[in-house]
């Protein structure tokens, strides 16, 4: 129940409406209780010869007057407790998902993302039940429960004794039943998220499913899933299900006693017959509350089980973190150096990069080759860093990174990762991802874009209501046409205001590469890194998009990694890794005639350039004749 602590924050803006709520909760309770004394009082009168027909016309007045504010009291608790209780998931879940953002790449690789998922949904609606619903009930409960056992004792002290006898046992029946749901949901929320992890992962990775004639066996997999997910909540249902009967049971106990002491109270005239029915009617009213109150322990129990499960991710401190007081990098000139830098993964024992150094000038070019594994894309993303050198520092201006805000400094990088990845947005508004507010596409009317010196682009054969065309800034354009993306993105029928993935088409590979180097450019960044980045472009296209590049990597300092020598071979440094160490450097003229690994891959993939063209002549001829 202490993980439950952490929710009382989310209650201190909603805590009038709770008070509102809670009081109508206690008045509708009040308005339920006064119902059976109005009855004892008819019937009563009715034992009266001397009763007019007026006084009983105004009991039954009463009755539905009392029916009439105790619904509206019943309302105003539901719409209050139940609003408040939508509102606080929503704040729990934008605070859920702010926090997730923030974590570094360290807690990505420890957690599956199925299991995220599921505590964003499942455990947060858990929590909002707890946070709402429950304390509804509970406070109805205890209300209730007190109300009902001070008439019964005002009716008939011995005869409540008698019949609370067998109710006492109920407390002890709820807590072992408690605990039990709880084991078991945790273990069915354990697997549900098993579950959205393979429904997650199957939707994505859906062409190599297809490609891999997968269908059959992915559906046998989950269908085994899917069944244990039967088997565990027909455990808790089966287990569950004996928790009502047993309380019947005891609530009955208590009926029968009191119908057999208490007809002989009333024939004994110790009671009035109408104290004899209230009685009955409290001690409805009172099994209720202890009924209520295993259903309230559950969804405490099942809030505080999801709330643990929160509070364990917000509670993950980010690896990565601003310092107190950030050095301030605008007007940095962009010099990098790497300093013995050595790099260990989290949790694994080798280390990848081993006591790298070397310098970057502003605006040089250092490119880094090697073989695949050799640590070349571990190295580039120290640079933003997604971790920190295990041993050894980087320094930017002769400042370590550690000095900058990491936000500020992300800022400033432009980084073209080897997997493009893309959202389900436009065209435009994935090349300005993380450009300022104003220069991000707007979308609206065309004479407000005007205003804002916008320039229009694409055509817009059916106008859609729902998504105006859109507005794309200059640097957008630019940095498609560096990307040798312009043209095709005019192609498509609704230019850059295309939706790209899910609801959208879908890119080419070598695209898709180049809307990812576009989104890196148009942000105008002091250092440019180039993972792999042209690796699914032709090598023309590829030449054609660095002579371009060439002109905006003048003034920043960049990194390009490639298998190519073609695109290396103008960098100011080249840097060949060999597991981990710098092994070679120098200029490609340096390394050419240095006779090591770099030579060796220059003069393959001469041969290679020089087959290609004419593997390509002896197919042609082949098909003329
Ligand atoms: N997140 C990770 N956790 C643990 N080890 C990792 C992780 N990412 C990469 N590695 C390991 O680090 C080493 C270097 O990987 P890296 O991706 O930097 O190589 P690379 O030179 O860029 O390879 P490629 O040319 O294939 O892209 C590899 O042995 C890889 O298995």
């Amino acid at each position: 129940m202490r993980a439950l602590r952490t929710l009382l924050p989310y209650y201190r803006p909603y805590r009038r409406g709770l008070l509102a709520g809670l009081a109508c909760v206690a008045i509708a309770q009040g308005f339920t209780i006064v119902s059976p004394w109005i009855m004892k009082l008819a019937i009563d009168a009715l034992a009266d010869p001397a009763v007019s027909a007026d006084r009983i016309a105004l009991l039954a007045m009463a009755t539905v007057g009392i029916a009439l504010l105790g619904g509206a009291a019943r309302y105003g608790m539901r719409e209050l407790i139940n609003g408040i209780s939508r509102r606080m998931e929503v704040d729990l879940r934008r605070d859920f998902f702010a926090h997730l953002v923030a974590l570094d790449a360290g807690f990505y690789a420890e957690n599956r993302t199925g299991d995220l998922m599921s505590r964003a949904t499942n455990d947060i609606m858990a929590v909002r039940m707890a946070a709402g619903p429950a304390v509804m009930y509970a406070v109805n409960t205890v209300v209730g429960f007190v109300l009902a056992l001070s008439l019964m004792l005002w009716i008939s002290p011995r005869l409540t004794l008698y019949a609370v006898i067998p109710m006492v046992i109920l407390p002890f029946v709820v807590l072992g039943f408690g605990r039990m749901i709880h084991r078991h949901f945790e273990a069915i929320q354990e697997h549900f998220a098993t579950m959205s992890t393979m429904i997650q992962e199957n939707l994505t990775g859906m062409r190599i499913i297809r490609a891999y004639v997968q269908e059959e066996a992915q559906a046998a997999e989950f269908d085994a899933l899917n069944r244990e997910y039967r088997r565990r909540n027909m455990l808790l249902v089966t287990r569950a299900g004996a928790f009502h009967p047993i309380l019947g049971l005891f609530s009955g106990a208590a009926m029968v006693i009191v119908l057999y002491l208490g007809g002989r109270e009333a024939m004994a005239g110790a009671i009035s017959l109408g104290d004899y029915v209230a009685f009955f009617f409290y001690l409805a009213l009172l099994i209720w509350p202890m009924i209520a109150l295993g259903w309230v322990t559950n969804l405490f129990q099942q809030g505080a089980a999801s709330m643990g499960r929160i509070n364990a991710l917000m509670e993950r401190e980010p690896a990565i973190r601003a310092p107190e007081h950030p050095r301030a990098i605008d007007g940095a000139r962009g010099e990098i150096e790497f300093r013995d830098v050595t790099f260990r993964y989290p949790g694994t024992g080798r280390d990848v990069l081993r006591e790298v150094s070397f310098v970057a000038r502003p605006g040089q070019t250092v490119a880094i080759v090697g073989a695949t594994g050799s640590g070349k894309s571990t190295l580039v993303s120290l640079l933003p860093r997604i971790f920190d050198p295990t041993e050894g520092e980087i320094l930017l201006d002769g400042v370590p990174l550690t000095a900058y805000d990491p936000g500020t400094l992300r800022s400033r990088i432009g980084m073209v990762p080897q997997d493009a990845f893309l959202f389900s947005e436009t065209i435009a508004t994935n090349i300005a991802l993380g450009l300022p507010p104003g220069a991000a596409p707007e979308s609206g009317e065309p004479g407000q874009a005007e205003a804002l010196d916008l320039v229009r682009v694409g055509a817009e054969p059916e106008p859609d209501p729902l998504s105006p065309p859109a507005a794309v800034p200059d640097a957008v354009l630019a940095a498609a046409r560096v990307a040798q993306l312009d043209e095709a993105i005019r192609d498509f029928p609704r230019g850059y205001g295309t939706l790209l993935g899910e609801r959208g088409i879908n890119l080419s590979g070598g695209q898709k590469q180049r809307a990812t180097l576009a989104r890196a450019v148009a942000r105008d960044p002091l250092v440019l890194i180039l993972d792999d980045a042209l690796s699914a472009v032709d090598t023309r296209t590829e030449s054609r998009i660095l002579s371009d590049l060439r002109e905006v990597m003048e003034n920043r300092t960049s990194f390009i990694i490639s298998h190519r020598v073609s695109a290396v071979m103008d960098a100011d440094h080249i840097l060949v890794l060999d597991d981990g160490r710098i092994v070679e450097r120098g200029t490609h003229e340096e390394l050419a005639a240095a006779g090591g690994g770099y030579a060796t891959l220059l003069r393959r993939q001469m041969i290679e350039e020089e087959i290609e063209p004419a593997a390509v002549q002896s197919d042609a001829s082949g098909a003329d004749t």
